[in-house]
């Protein structure tokens, strides 16, 4: 799943191995208190018994900290930490090969599980609840099935989409957690920190205004930053404040809210083309050329939380919200509808 290649894109890619940023401990991670305080505690009684922590599943949308509070996770239990992904495990014997692998209370880290195969999710239920290995040896009437003792390990798995994991396997965590967006604030404290990191002087205002157009998203605030000072050393500035940064998203097309094309592509489509809509998901697909999963996992979550989309039965639309920011005059029905949704509220 990808989308065309765009500056914000709170996808992977190659020039974000960017270890330096990446935080190392729960200290250093800024922002998903909730998450972040109860992970503390299991985390210090499962090394209180010398246990196994039990199972953990990060779900969130792409950029939030999923892998990194993974890696945080096994070195804060001080256990070695595997890691895979779903797409990437073929075959059951490719399970069965890392799970024989793995030492007491390791972590092992699965990637986008709900991409799993249906045989090599069979493999995993046994071992998270028992620890063994159930596997058939051989085919026909020689096959046989052998059981495999497994050492007590962690599973800690992520996924974007929650709702395509099955019920047995999501039954298996005994400890879901969920990200979400990051604050403007928190995201400020992630920018100054980048910036500490790469020695990049900057102005509170500055940091404030690459945090507002972060999309939420630790991912693109360090892609932005790292942007930001490009144009910044280009341009000889001593600091990077507010104007400078502003200038450079500009030139980047994030906009105030930082959206960016694909983002405005998407709301101008519904808007232009379907009245504001309601559009099903695979018309707005079908008019971006680009793939359903990927506008659902990656474009609309943001534009739902800022308040410009609504899921309805019959599909998305726009809110006055949204046909504001595209400087656009809403319908009727919508603007009616936004100031009944006052009167109500009063
Ligand atoms: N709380 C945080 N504080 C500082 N930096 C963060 C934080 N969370 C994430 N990051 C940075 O954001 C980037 C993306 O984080 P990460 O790879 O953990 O996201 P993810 O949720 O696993 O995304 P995906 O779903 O695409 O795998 C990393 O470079 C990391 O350094
Ligand atoms: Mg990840």
């Amino acid at each position: 799943m990808s989308l065309s290649p765009r500056l914000i894109t709170p996808e992977k890619r190659g020039e974000d191995i960017d270890s330096s940023l990446r935080p190392q401990m729960l200290d250093d991670f800024v922002g998903q208190a909730a998450a972040r305080a109860n992970l503390r505690i299991f985390i210090e009684a499962a090394k209180g018994r010398g246990e196994a922590l039990d199972h953990v599943l990060f779900v969130g949308p792409p950029g939030l900290g999923k892998t990194t509070l993974a890696q945080i996770m096994a070195r804060e239990l001080g256990v070695n930490f595997r890691s895979t992904s779903g797409p990437v495990i073929a075959k059951a014997g490719d399970l069965a090969a890392l799970l024989t692998n793995l030492e007491e209370r390791d972590v092992l880290f699965i990637d986008e599980i709900h991409r799993l195969s249906p045989a090599v999710e069979e493999i995993l239920y046994p071992a998270m609840e028992d620890y063994q290995l159930d596997l058939i040896i051989g085919e026909g009437p020689a096959a046989r099935s052998v059981k495999i003792d497994l050492a007590k390990f962690t599973l800690v798995a992520a996924t974007t989409r929650l709702g395509l994991l099955t019920n047995p396997l999501r039954d298996r965590f005994g400890i879901p957690v969920r990200l979400n967006f990051y604050t403007v604030e928190e995201l400020e404290l992630i920018v100054r920190r980048g910036a500490r990191i790469m020695s990049l002087p900057m102005s509170d205002d500055g940091a404030l205004e690459i945090a507002r157009r972060s999309r939420g998203t630790p991912r693109i605030a360090g892609r932005l930053l790292r942007r930001v000072r490009d144009f910044a050393s280009v341009a000889n500035a001593p600091i990077v404040d507010r104007k400078a940064a502003d200038e450079a998203l500009q030139r980047l097309e994030v906009d105030a809210l930082g959206l960016d094309q694909l983002d405005r592509r998407y709301l101008s489509m519904i808007a232009m083309n379907f009245g504001g809509g309601p559009v099903g998901i695979e018309t707005i697909a079908a008019g971006l050329s680009e793939p359903r999963d990927a506008i659902e996992d990656i474009i609309e979550p943001y534009l739902i939380q800022q308040g410009f989309i609504q899921r309805t039965p019959r599909g998305r639309v726009l809110t006055a919200n949204a046909w504001r920011h595209l400087g656009l005059d809403a319908p009727n029905e919508i603007a009616q509808q936004q100031i009944n949704l006052f009167q109500e509220e009063e």
